[in-house]
C-alpha cells in the first residue's frame, strides 16, 4: 500500500493501486513526481492498454491518484490535462503544425527537437514520423502536466537524436517534478533514463532490479 497516512503531507506521486486492465491483473506501483518508471514486455502484454488507463481513456478497475487526487474525483477530460498521454502513433487534428501549438512561435521551440523556427508554417502532411514524434512530445510538456505517460516515445529516431531527446525529456521531467511513465523496449535506453524498471510477465507486473 503506498498511501500517505492521513496528517501526513500528500505523497506527491502517481499511484496505481490493484489496477486491472485487459489481461494485467492487480497493478500497484508509485510513481514519485520527478522521476521515470519503465514499463517494458512482450508485444501485446498490456503496456498501451495500462497508459491509456492510468490516462483515464479505457475501462479499468482499481484506484488511480495523482498527488492526492482521485481519478474517479475528475471529469476525464480534466484529468486529462494533468495526466497527458503520449500516443505511439499522436493524433493531429489541424493541417498547420501552428495551429496546434496556440500562442507560441518557432524561435521558442527547445534546441534539442533539432527544428528550424520555421516549422510552424509546416504542414502537419509533411511531417516524417520522427517530426511527429517530437513534436508530439513538445506538444504534451507545453500542457505543463503533473504526469506524462510515454508510449515508446523515441520509436521513430535514430540513435543520436534518441540520446538527446531523452536527455531533454529527463532534464524537463526533473526541473518540473513531472511523475513519468515510459513505455520502453531497449535495455540501454532503459539503463539510461529509468528510475524504476517493470516488467509485464502475462497477467503479472514485476519489478526489474539492475540490468535485465
Ligand atoms: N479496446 C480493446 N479491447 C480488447 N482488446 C484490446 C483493446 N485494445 C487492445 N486490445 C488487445 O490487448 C492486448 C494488449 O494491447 P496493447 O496495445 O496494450 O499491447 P502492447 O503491450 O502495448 O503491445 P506493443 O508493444 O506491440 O505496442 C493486445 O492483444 C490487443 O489486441
Amino acid at each position: 500500500m503506498v498511501r500517505s497516512c492521513p496528517g501526513e503531507p500528500v505523497l506527491k506521486a502517481l499511484l496505481l493501486e490493484g489496477v486491472r486492465v485487459g489481461s494485467l491483473d492487480e497493478v500497484s506501483m508509485a510513481v514519485p513526481g520527478g522521476q521515470v518508471v519503465c514499463l517494458s514486455g512482450p508485444s501485446g502484454s498490456g503496456k498501451s492498454r495500462l497508459l491509456r488507463a492510468v490516462a483515464d481513456l479505457e475501462p479499468h478497475g482499481g484506484s488511480i491518484s495523482l498527488n492526492g487526487t482521485d481519478q474517479l474525483s475528475l471529469p476525464a477530460h480534466q484529468w486529462r490535462r494533468r495526466v497527458v498521454m503520449v500516443p505511439a502513433d499522436s493524433q493531429w487534428w489541424f493541417d498547420d503544425v501552428a495551429a496546434h501549438f496556440p500562442g507560441t512561435t518557432g524561435d521558442l521551440l527547445p534546441p534539442a527537437l533539432g527544428f528550424p523556427p520555421e516549422v510552424m508554417g509546416w504542414s502537419v502532411s509533411r511531417l516524417s514520423s520522427g517530426e511527429r514524434q517530437r513534436l508530439a512530445l513538445w506538444r504534451a510538456l507545453a500542457m505543463q502536466p503533473e504526469a506524462l505517460l510515454l508510449d515508446e516515445p523515441t520509436a521513430n529516431l535514430d540513435g543520436e537524436t534518441t540520446e538527446t531527446i531523452e536527455i531533454w525529456l529527463l532534464e524537463e521531467i526533473r526541473r518540473r517534478q513531472i511523475a513519468t511513465l515510459w513505455v520502453a523496449h531497449d535495455p540501454a535506453q532503459i539503463h539510461r533514463v529509468a528510475n524504476a524498471h517493470y516488467r509485464i510477465y502475462g497477467a503479472r507486473l514485476e519489478p526489474v532490479h539492475g540490468r535485465d
